[in-house]
């Protein structure tokens, strides 16, 4: 149990009474009240679009609320921008990093801190700190060359350094080995037997059982309960998050060369592959080799930064080999290595790729217009557009995938990050591929959400199982799922027991 939890002699660290915000259609946040104690672990948990980030964004000084009252330490504060939140001792970890790769880890704690310090003390300042938290890291290592677990705890030693009475940490274990996680929660749990709060937002709900000593749970902008994580059920927390458990998931038989008699081609093969880095912090791909037949699933497993992006990469035809390596890549027996991205989706091969925001979709961009990123159904001759039929497409989309956004004219940006995710997933589902080629389809996404994503690609899988005129694959890439660095693994799922093997050293 936290210290001053437990005695209730210190106002809490954190009271919000009656938080509002509004977005344009919108109630993001809707008289939302939250104590948080000193050092306290505080979970909050919410389904897609309830107003976790929103609520996050105005303590940290990034959003202002339109209505509601907010009190550190028993005093109220109204914060302007997040250097004021910095001075007031409330640090964020966003989920993702800003770090230069070029630079040292010294030099780029160097440069979030105030002038007047000079580097042998900064030095000195970060050493204790990191031995006191075991967050043991180089300081002279280029960025580039750490492991994302690595560039999390860098980022986490700087705002140690800014003394923190409030942490709020965003995801933060989304792309961490199992055993990166558990260094993390170390580092948390010695963080708040210091004193410190921690605001941590994640859709994982083992973790927040195994973490924090109080969820408030949030819906549709309002708190709808707030429990002691620890006492409840992960179906517990579903009820109260969705308001039921997650749809438990039918396996439809699966298909494969093995359910076709053994004659079918592959729809995917990839053969040697090799690929040179295009930027200097990227990786080769030396002899990548698999093959995905119809009517399977084939999971990509690694500690991230290994060479899966490159490999999604490769598959989507955004980069390419030389030109004798146009053979590497087979789908249905021809050769695409050759292709554009266009060029294979036509073909059927589609891909979601793992960021959302830029590559994923245009964030300026309203929903009804991002489908033209990967979608031409509603192109006609001479490049028109058929304007209804696109805003059309679009609404059949956000309501099969459960969308929450104001409708098709939204712009990508104003959608929280899992029902962003669900679209472009939903997008790409929709067109019916031969192969969908995935990376990390569940990030940030609910877990009736997530369940949702999951039946949908069986469904694919099913389809390929059925007709062999309508094949489709899909080969999600999840990431950190080994500790090993440098290798590859490929798990095969195509049966009831999936299958580990080591694929190659990158
Ligand atoms: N800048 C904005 N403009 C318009 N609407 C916005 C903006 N930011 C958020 N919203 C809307 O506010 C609501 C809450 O979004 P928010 O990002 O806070 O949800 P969340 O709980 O963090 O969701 P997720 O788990 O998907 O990240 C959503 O309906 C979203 O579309």
């Amino acid at each position: 149990m936290p210290p001053a939890a437990a005695t209730g002699e210190a106002a809490p660290r954190l009271q919000l009474t009656g938080i509002s915000k509004r977005y344009p259609g919108v109630l993001a946040n809707d008289g939302v009240n939250l104590t948080v104690q000193r050092g306290e672990i505080h979970a909050i948990l919410g389904e897609n679009g309830a107003g976790k980030s929103t609520l996050m964004k105005i303590i940290y000084g990034a959003t202002q609320a339109d209505e509601g009252r907010m009190c550190l330490d028993g005093q109220p504060i109204h914060l302007r921008n997040p250097q004021q939140a910095r001075e007031r001792g409330i640090a964020m970890v966003f989920q993702h990093f800003s770090l230069f790769e070029s630079l040292t880890v010294a030099d780029n704690i160097w440069l979030g801190q105030s002038p007047g310090i000079s580097r042998a003390q900064l030095r000195q300042r970060v050493e204790e700190t990191a031995r006191f938290f075991g967050l043991d890291i180089d300081l002279d290592r280029p960025v580039h060359t750490l492991s994302v677990g690595e560039m999390q705890r860098v980022e986490i030693l700087r705002s140690l350094l800014t003394h923190p009475q409030l942490l709020i940490l965003d995801e933060p274990t989304s792309v961490l080995t199992p055993q990166a996680v558990q260094n993390l929660f170390g580092v948390l749990r010695k963080l708040a037997a210091q004193g410190c709060s921690i605001l941590y937002i994640s859709h994982k709900l083992d973790e927040i059982r195994q973490l924090c000593h109080a969820c408030t749970v949030m819906r549709q902008g309002r708190v709808v309960g707030a429990v002691d994580p620890r006492q409840c059920s992960n179906a517990e927390l579903s009820r109260l998050m969705i308001g039921a458990e997650p749809a438990v998931l039918s396996r439809p038989a699966p298909g494969g060369r093995g359910a076709k008699g053994g004659n079918a081609a592959p729809v995917l093969r990839v053969q040697k592959l090799n690929l040179p880095r295009q930027h200097a912090f990227g990786m080769d791909l030396h002899g990548i080799s698999l093959h995905v037949d119809a009517g399977e699933v084939v999971g990509i497993a690694g500690v991230s930064g290994n060479g899966q992006k490159e490999l999604l990469l490769a598959l989507s035809g955004e980069m390419q080999g030389k030109v004798g390596e146009r053979q590497a890549i087979q789908l249905l027996e021809q050769p695409v290595g050759h292709l554009s991205p266009h060029q294979r989706r036509q073909r059927g091969l589609h891909c979601v790729p793992e960021e959302r925001l830029g590559r994923g979709a245009v964030p300026g961009m309203d929903l009804a217009h991002n489908l033209l990123l990967t979608r031409d159904l509603t192109v006609g001759r001479l490049g028109w557009i058929h304007g209804r039929r696109l805003v059309a497409k679009s609404r059949e989309i956000i309501t099969r995938f459960h969308v929450r956004a104001a409708g098709p004219g939204a712009t990508a940006r104003s959608l929280s990050g899992g029902n962003l995710q669900k679209y472009i997933v939903g997008r790409e589902i929709d067109a019916n591929p031969r192969l969908l080629v995935l990376a990390q389809p569940t990030w940030g996404v609910d877990v009736g959400a997530a369940a949702r994503i999951h039946a949908e690609i069986l469904a694919l899988r099913a389809k390929g199982w059925w007709s062999a005129r309508n094949w489709t694959n899909c080969l999600p890439l999840p990431t950190a799922c080994m500790s090993w660095p440098r290798e590859k693994f490929r798990l095969r799922c195509t049966g009831t027991k999936p299958v580990c093997r080591r694929l190659a050293c990158g």
